[in-house]
């Protein structure tokens, strides 16, 4: 396609034959099957879904772990339903279709059934874990009462020095994390105020505070696998098909080549690739994204989280579903849960432990064989009468390193402002429209974040086709905020 200048606001034409398809979904995750379904649901069945993995589900991908004759499926992404349903109150649509789909879950408390250790072994610190959970209930209400005052954004740490929260021992940090990063992937001081209140408000309060695990076999994936079964034909899916780049022109329309050299030409794209996608140029688009949508991509951050697996030959660590240890290093291998519980799958031998963020970003960097020795000496602090078995198997997913994701999931940091947010959402030219987690003004970094968004993009487009006009998401062409540099 030759280089079209990228106008404000564009009007389409009718489509011109002989097209590849009408619309074309750029990957097979959360995001791109709740758009495909929602074009199905209104009529429209010419799109093509295009995902460079072997099989859907992005995000939600699960990993046959364990010695020979002892493997079990985990979860190296998303593993939990995060709110369900209360009373007769809105209900997560995730849950609707894991229930739809028969995912076999379990609920999982972690924050009632929790031992804490620190440089010592066990030691009791759950008063400090319950404080923290006040602090963040105080940062959260103080957040709250800033919006309609039209306060400024600040860090969460400033939202916590300010509410009165000052974590200085290894006991207090480590509550505060198991509350705050352990959730969002980065710390209170790399965090917004503002929206990591709005984000946990959504979606524990509007649905509930109640967290499911997935321990079904076939994976969590099944959900989205189970759902495209029910309405994806053919032709419609090509698995195994990388996009390298991303051409758009008004008038024209879209054409995606793939790294075969294929190209596949269409009215519409609907790219659901995940943010760190995004940043890291994986894929070209030409022309260029425009200056304010590129502003967008690189303002907000991609969080990684990591779960490291170990299989032992016998279970040697606490009976309570998860664990809380205190390094003297805040964020050092803090966050640890037992799969070989009586609740999830017992006699599995899998204890699992999470790091994230920069912590994460290290041990990425790390050979394995490093990794696991911290672990192993990680767990001999906290369980110092116990001699720790050689573990059968270990694994963790680089998600950082891995082109098709660059990250786990988007946290809002304090720079980012709420039209920073509306220019990730908005389309380019009215051919190229964006959905995903990372796109969700309120839900994002949680699967109801990319299910809300694949909807909302895939209605749109619907209405495109169906001719009930089609003007694109508004996008603000140069967010300001110059205040401090001017005298007045
Ligand atoms: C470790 C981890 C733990 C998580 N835990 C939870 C949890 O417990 N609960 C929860 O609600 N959420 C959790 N999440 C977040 C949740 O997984 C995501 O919000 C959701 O899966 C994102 O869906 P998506 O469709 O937006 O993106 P994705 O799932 O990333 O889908 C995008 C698809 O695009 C494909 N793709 C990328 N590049 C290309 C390319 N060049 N060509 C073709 N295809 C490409 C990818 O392979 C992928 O399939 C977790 C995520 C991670 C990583």
């Amino acid at each position: 396609l030759p280089p079209y200048p990228v106008p404000d606001q564009t009007f389409l034409q009718a489509s011109p034959p002989a097209k590849d398809a009408r619309v074309l979904i750029l990957g097979g995750g959360v995001a791109g099957i709740t758009a495909a379904h929602e074009l199905y649901k209104q009529g429209v069945e010419d799109f093509i879904i295009l995902e460079a993995r072997h099989e859907l589900g992005g995000r939600m991908m699960s990993h046959t772990f364990g010695a020979p004759g002892r493997q079990y499926t985990v979860e190296l992404g998303a593993n939990w339903v995060q709110g369900t349903r209360t009373g007769k109150g809105p209900e997560n649509p995730i849950w609707t279709l894991a229930k739809k789909h028969s995912i076999l879950t379990q609920a999982s408390q972690y924050f009632d059934g929790l031992t804490t250790y620190d440089e010592t072994g066990e030691t009791d610190f759950l008063d400090l874990v319950e404080d923290a959970a006040d602090n963040f209930d105080h940062l959260i209400a103080s957040a709250g009462s800033r919006v309609p005052k039209g306060l400024v954004d600040a860090s969460a740490r400033t939202g916590y020095s300010l509410t009165g929260s000052y974590p200085h021992t290894p006991q207090e940090m480590a509550a505060e994390y198991y509350q705050f990063d352990w959730e969002f992937t980065t710390s209170p001081e790399e965090s917004s105020w503002i929206a990591s209140s709005w984000n946990n408000n959504y979606t524990f309060a509007t649905f509930s505070e109640e967290n499911k695990m997935s321990i079904d076999p076939r994976g969590f994936k099944t959900l989205v696998q189970a759902e495209a079964a029910t309405f994806v034909r053919g032709g419609q899916l090509r698995l195994n098909s990388t996009v390298s780049v991303i051409s758009y022109s008004p008038t024209q329309g879209v054409r995606v080549t793939l790294a075969d050299g294929q190209a596949l030409e269409a009215d519409y794209a609907i790219c659901t690739f995940s943010l760190g996608v995004l940043q890291h140029q994986d894929v070209q688009f030409e022309p260029a994204l425009p200056a304010w949508k590129r502003e967008a991509i690189h303002s907000m951050t991609m969080g990684v989280y990591t779960k490291l697996f170990l299989q032992f030959p016998h279970k040697f660590w606490f009976d309570s579903e998860a664990a809380l240890y205190a390094d003297r290093e805040r964020g050092r291998y803090p966050v640890w849960q037992s799969l070989d519980h009586p609740q999830f799958v017992p006699g599995s031998g899998i204890l699992f432990g999470t790091v994230t963020g920069a912590f994460s970003r290290r041990i990425e960097a790390l050979p394995k064989a490093q990794v696991l020795s911290e672990v192993i000496s990680v767990l001999g602090t906290m369980f110092p009468n116990a001699t720790i078995p050689e573990p059968l198997d270990f694994h963790y997913k680089s998600w950082s390193a891995d082109p098709l994701f660059r990250g786990s999931y988007a946290t809002w940091p304090p720079s980012f402002l709420p039209e920073h947010h509306v220019n990730l959402r908005a389309d380019v030219a009215g051919r190229v429209w964006f959905a995903g987690e990372a796109t969700s003004k309120y839900h994002f970094g949680y699967l109801q974040g990319a299910y809300f968004e694949g909807k909302e993009i895939g209605e749109k487009i619907a209405g495109c086709i169906k001719k009930e006009g089609c003007v694109g998401l508004e996008h603000v062409k140069h967010v300001k905020n110059a205040r401090p540099y001017s005298d007045g």
